[in-house]
């Protein structure tokens, strides 16, 4: 997540990528359009009657306010009232206002949020074995979070503009050449404003980086929690900390101390500077003509609509920032192509009897390194085929093409003679059962997680797929059988538990094709005995891969494979290997010394 996180604030986005990623979001928010525009329309009404209160206000002082007469009870009472409605009517257009741009806002995040989560279900492993776990929750959750801000920003955007329009036509009403006075200071509000976001925003993104470094830091932590125990690191672990938490307070401390020097001061001294030009006309003025006290009020007043909505607009650019770069991450989910392998175009062939073919297939995850080379084999019906070889010699990677995983890049995989990207995947995923060697559980109970959403399976079938691989006398054992809690990951079962439960979760399927990635390799070696029982069970009538790491398992496969560096060294039965005295023969040698030296 540091990496990611740190990269995204470490840089600043160029302005032609955050124009994009504010005109994306803009049209993504479309089908909310008729209530944003519902927003802006209130938003004029209410910036019109901000323009009309101390306009109505100044004629009444300009009118009736004479030292000279008292005004009279009737006059007095309608401006009353009418001032009393305005304010009222403003009041009631703000708060629809904030309404109607809140919820537009709220629809577009929810939106969004499926958005990026169905995407999420598109896209291929590839693309999850470069994004942390940890990263994509904050990309699903608070980045789409952010992106409330960026509606926010808007919202004080369109309002401070459509203040400022309301406060320029109000004055103009009253006095011109006052009115093209006050324009100049709008060049000034604009350098402010430009200056504010630029200082603001170098800060703000130290500031993130710096929380980013902390939040790895933290998970660093809490994850390799046993391992820093282990190795005494806890003291290290501690400074190491307490600097980037220093870091981060410092950031924190300079953008509160700009903030506070920069932001109302810098605003406090524009409207100063505009309020003295202001008096300083009039006053000249007032020496040619008479000016009215009616005329001064209005122009103070509306140069405070024009500079108060400022303010929120500023404090509103570091989370405007945070809701831009939520908005680029977030796009770069919704525009990755990392896409999961797809089957052709009408796929609907079927898995019947389960023989395997693969034909000189090679394939590399990143397109440039080559981890399977002109892999050849075949996997009868009902037959085992073993995948052995070191650390790295490409036999999950082989799992993967079969799974569909990943695409291969060129040969032929062939599942009963059809090539496999021809099988709809909803069969390949039905047919074929993956065992791996730390199987997820899902918090639910036991029964929920054999059965896996399918609603077909039967209690019965799940206890007899329990039964059948022999998960059934550690079930019935449990305070809730069947309807044992499972939190999580499983963490409150062991590992022969966890692996007896997916046993039973991939039998109770049928599949006609078990693929088994080291799943005894977890296992003491008296769970592994009953484990191996149950596999020699399940893998009757099935075609099976297994990966194995202790050759004692595999011995009576079909066929054995033996991969270097993504290639097959060697291939033949056990008996086969063993003959040859190659690297199988060395391998099942030095594994047969270890398992005595243990005994
Ligand atoms: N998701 C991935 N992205 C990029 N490279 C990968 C990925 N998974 C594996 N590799 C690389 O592919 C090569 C083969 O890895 P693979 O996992 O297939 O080996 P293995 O034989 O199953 O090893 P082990 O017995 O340790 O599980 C290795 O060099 C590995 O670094």
């Amino acid at each position: 997540m540091s990496e990611q996180n740190k990269s995204v604030w470490s840089k600043s986005i160029p302005v032609k990528e955050q124009i994009h990623v504010i005109w994306t979001l803009i049209k993504m928010a479309k089908p909310f359009r008729s209530m944003f525009v519902w927003a802006l329309a209130i938003g004029a009404v209410f910036a019109l009657l901000q323009a009309a209160a101390p306009r109505v206000i100044s004629y009444y002082m300009s009118n009736y306010l004479h030292q000279t007469s008292n005004v009279p009870f009737k006059i007095m009472i309608s401006f009353a009232i009418l001032v009393a409605v305005i304010r009222i009517l403003q009041a009631i257009t703000d708060a629809l206002n904030a309404y109607y741009f809140t919820v537009a806002g709220e629809y577009a995040l929810e939106d969004m949020r499926i958005r990026v989560f169905k995407k999420l279900h598109t896209l291929g492993m590839k693309f999850f074995d470069e994004m942390p776990a940890g990263s994509l929750v904050t990309r699903v959750n608070n980045d789409t979070a952010s992106l409330t801000d960026f509606w926010r920003f808007f919202m004080q955007l369109t309002f401070a503009a459509m203040s400022m329009i309301g406060a320029y036509i109000g004055m103009w009403t009253i006095n011109m050449r006052a009115t093209l006075l006050m324009m100049i200071v709008v060049p000034f509000i604009i350098t402010s404003i430009m200056v504010y976001q630029r200082f603001s925003s170098r800060l703000f993104r130290h500031m993130r980086e710096r929380l980013s470094a902390l939040n790895a830091k933290i998970a660093e932590s809490v994850t390799g929690i046993d391992v820093i125990q282990e190795f005494y690191q806890e003291e290290r672990f501690k400074k190491e900390f307490s600097k980037i938490n220093g870091e981060y307070f410092n950031a924190r401390f300079k953008m509160i101390k700009a903030d506070a020097l920069l932001l109302e001061p810098m605003i406090d001294m524009l409207l100063g500077g505009a309020t003295v030009l202001v008096l300083w006309y009039f006053g000249e003025l007032s020496i040619q003509t008479i000016v009215s006290a009616g005329t001064i009020y209005a122009f103070t007043t509306y140069l405070n609509n024009i500079f108060s909505p400022l303010e929120s607009i500023m404090n509103l650019f570091s989370p405007f920032q945070e809701g831009l770069v939520s908005g680029y991450r977030v796009l770069g989910i919704l525009n990755n192509d990392a896409y999961a392998p797809k089957q052709s175009l009408n796929a609907a062939g079927d898995i019947i009897n389960g023989k395997i073919e693969f034909k000189h297939v090679n394939f590399s995850y990143d397109g440039t390194h080559p981890i399977l080379k002109d892999l050849t084999f075949t996997a009868n019906p009902g037959d085992t085929v073993a995948l052995v070889g070191h650390t790295g010699s490409g036999k999950s990677s082989t799992i993967n093409t079969l799974m569909r995983f990943y695409d291969f890049q060129s040969g032929e995989i062939l599942i009963d003679g059809q090539d496999i990207r021809d099988i709809s995947m909803n069969n390949l995923r039905k047919k074929m059962g993956l065992v791996l060697q730390d199987p997820f559980m899902f918090y639910g109970d036991i029964a929920f997680n054999i059965r896996m959403y399918n609603k077909q399976i039967t209690d019965d079938q799940i206890k007899s797929a329990a039964a059948f691989v022999g998960a059934d006398k550690f079930i019935e054992k449990l305070d809730d059988g069947y309807h044992a809690k499972v939190q999580e990951g499983g963490s409150s079962f062991s590992a022969g538990e966890k692996q007896l439960v997916s046993f039973a979760r991939t039998i109770v399927a049928d599949p006609k094709i078990l693929i088994l990635d080291e799943a005894t390799a977890n296992i003491d070696t008296e769970t592994e005995a009953k484990i191996q029982h149950s596999l020699l069970k399940m893998r009757q009538n099935r075609t099976t891969i297994a990966i194995a790491h202790r050759l004692s398992t595999i011995k009576d496969a079909n066929l054995i494979l033996v991969l270097d560096e993504g290639e097959v060294v060697e291939r033949g039965t056990h008996d086969e290997l063993l003959a040859m005295h190659g690297r199988y023969y060395d391998l099942y040698r030095l594994q047969g010394v270890q398992n005595e030296a243990a005994v």
